[in-house]
């Protein structure tokens, strides 16, 4: 496995869009009690990019993840996968779609308690029957630190070392697009920065797109660029973020 060296990766042009919505609308309801979750919100992410979703509670975060990762179905408007059209696509070949090409972070791991570090690593290719990569394998562990905990289960784990084996499962089927939702959300301080400094690391140095929904600026602020929702819509884009920026941006928007 060759994997492009870093600062080429970080000076090379991103070109390709590795994800593309565009004018996605997703309402809520009927009449009087429609919800708009998302109005008309068109967007390209270039491939090997980190990019963070903010905005005030309701803005529409979480729906913007769902219909981009295939989880929910726009009202209208259309979603790319890299040329793939997902916004049409039937729910047997999105499932498989969402196995072989997206991985996901929640904030609260996700993991299966009775299985070990190693085996919640390996599920996605259990579920798929299909047989793991060993080299991307021993790569994405060593890269998680996890070689000596793969062992453990879920309980016998830290906080830090459970989104880490989350973070390997979302990695190891070398998905072209990873959605982590409030990945740090429950994690310490420190944790929570390990987390993302693996996170960074990954778009970095393979080329995976990555995208973030959180409430937290100095999370945010790992990103190459962060999207601002408010009220469904996307109000502003900021490149390079730091966190006293996104801080700011995000107290004139009201939270
Ligand atoms: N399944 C649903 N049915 C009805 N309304 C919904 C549904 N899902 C989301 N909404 C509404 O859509 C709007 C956007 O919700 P969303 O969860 O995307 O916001 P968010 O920015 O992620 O919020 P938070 O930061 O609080 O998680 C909200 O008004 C919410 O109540």
């Amino acid at each position: 496995m060759t994997l492009p060296d870093q600062e080429a990766r970080r000076s090379a042009p991103l070109t390709r869009s590795a994800l593309r919505l565009n004018q996605v609308t997703r309402s809520y309801g009927h009449g009087n009690g429609t919800v708009h979750a998302l109005r008309s919100v068109s967007v390209s992410l270039p491939a090997g990019s980190f990019t963070s979703v903010m905005g005030p509670s309701g803005s529409g975060k979480s729906t913007l993840l769902r219909c981009a990762a295939g989880l929910d179905r726009p009202t209208s408007g259309q979603v790319f996968l890299g040329d793939t059209d997902i916004s049409g696509m039937r729910e047997r070949k999105l499932t498989i779609l969402r196995r072989e090409r997206i991985g996901f972070v929640f904030q609260s791991f996700n993991l299966v308690p009775s299985l070990t570090a190693r085996e919640n690593i390996l599920l996605p290719f259990r579920l798929a029957g299909r047989r793991p990569d060993r080299d991307w394998m021993r790569d994405v562990i060593a890269r998680t630190g996890l070689t000596d905990r793969l062992r453990h289960r879920p309980a016998e784990l830290s906080g830090g070392q459970q989104q880490r084996v989350a973070v390997a499962r979302a990695l190891v089927t070398r998905p072209e697009v990873i959605f982590a939702d409030e990945p740090t959300g429950a994690l310490d301080l420190s944790s929570g920065q390990e987390v993302l400094k693996l996170l960074r690391e990954v778009v970095d140095t393979t080329g995976q797109t990555l995208v973030m929904v959180t409430h937290d600026p100095q999370a945010a602020s790992y990103a190459d660029q962060v999207l601002f929702l408010a009220d469904g819509t996307v109000v502003d884009a900021m490149d390079r973020p730091s966190a006293q920026r996104v801080s700011e941006r995000m107290s004139r928007l009201g939270s």
